[in-house]
């Protein structure tokens, strides 16, 4: 039938009807809260490139964990600042069971157990390099013996008590070592979300200011292990991959501009997806926002619900905080 006995404006018209047609919602359920760590005490300093958002020591870290949970937001996200005299070549750091990630895991599910807390599973902030492995000679991330670092650090936060550990690094065969050592130490129900498809992009850039890691990574790149943004089907590869080798949930990284990559991912295997609406989709916002060329709660509301369109069953936002308060507003 067409015109005028198809009119798609008459579903339209009223409030009522559009609502009732919607077919996709986002909730505070579906929001994941990156936060960047710091040492000290009540020591908050701002991420230039990244408007409104801090690096906290772990006291002002609790207080924002009270919001998150007073908000309905079900998981954190932890990145942690390292301090340059603790960064080295082999990234021991990243499995100090007293370390900077490890006291804030124990201090957040020791005040607020019912708040999922995920960690990243990565050596870029403990490498001098600020590359996600250990190095050769020649500057070539070696992807073995960069997997036992990272068994050790996953291990380490799950000891600590971290409900999600969450490799970042790209390395071959991590996800497998990881759950074979979760397992054999008892740790059964330690979630891992595996960034499966993360692409070698341009918009980590304020994420790598935050951590401190730019600086070190220079003009350096992660096209050894990241994958080419030119490309769909190795995604979907590397996905499979990784829930073959025991993911819980895998992960598209970065969020809008690879919004097909979710889509095939949820479509094609049919588990739960989540994506990264990372630093860079953060900063451009906000700079549109602050500038006044884009409003900023319809604009960022219309940005998430494009995750959840697209298959996303979570996203982890940098407005996560802002789009939770605002749902709030609604009801
Ligand atoms: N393994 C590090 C890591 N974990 C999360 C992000 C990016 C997050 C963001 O940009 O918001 C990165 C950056 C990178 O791979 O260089
Ligand atoms: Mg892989």
């Amino acid at each position: 039938m067409t015109f005028p006995y198809t009119r798609m404006r008459r579903m339209r018209k009223n409030d009522f009807s559009r609502r009732l047609m919607r077919e996709h919602h986002l909730t505070a359920d579906d929001l994941i809260y990156p936060m960047f760590v710091i040492e000290g005490t009540n020591v908050r300093e701002a991420v230039p490139s990244m408007p409104n958002i801090d690096r906290v020591s772990i006291d002002l870290l609790l207080e924002e964990a009270k919001e998150l949970v007073e908000l309905g937001i079900p998981t954190i996200a932890l990145f942690p600042v390292i301090k340059s005299d603790k960064k080295s070549l082999l990234a021991e750091e990243s499995y100090n069971p007293d370390g900077l990630v490890q006291r804030a895991v124990r201090a957040l599910k020791e005040a607020f157990p019912e708040l999922g807390v995920l960690t990243d599973i990565a050596l870029d902030p403990y490498t001098t390099h600020g590359q996600d492995g250990i190095i050769d000679d020649s500057g070539y991330v070696l992807n073995d013996i960069t997997v036992d670092t990272l068994v050790k650090q996953a291990l380490s936060h799950a000891k600590a008590g971290a409900d999600v550990v969450a490799p970042s690094d790209m390395m071959d065969g991590r996800i497998g070592e990881i759950r074979d050592e979760l397992e054999a130490e008892g740790f059964i129900n330690t979630l891992i979300m595996a960034y499966a498809a993360k692409y070698a992009s341009a918009y980590y850039g304020p994420f790598r200011d935050a951590i401190g890691s730019s600086g070190n990574l220079g003009k350096g790149n992660k096209f050894t292990y990241q994958i080419d943004p030119a490309n769909s089907n190795e995604a979907i590869r590397e996905v499979m991959l990784d829930l073959e080798e025991g993911a819980d949930m895998v992960m598209v990284k970065p969020g809008m501009p690879y919004l097909d990559i979710v889509r095939r991912v949820k479509t094609e295997l049919e588990v739960p997806t989540f994506a990264y609406q990372v630093s860079g989709e953060y900063a451009m916002h906000m700079a549109a926002f602050e500038k006044g060329w884009l409003d900023k709660d319809t604009v960022m509301m219309e940005s998430l619900l494009a995750f959840k369109r697209a298959g996303a069953d979570g996203i982890l936002t940098y407005f996560a905080k802002d789009a939770a308060r605002l749902l709030k507003k609604r009801i």
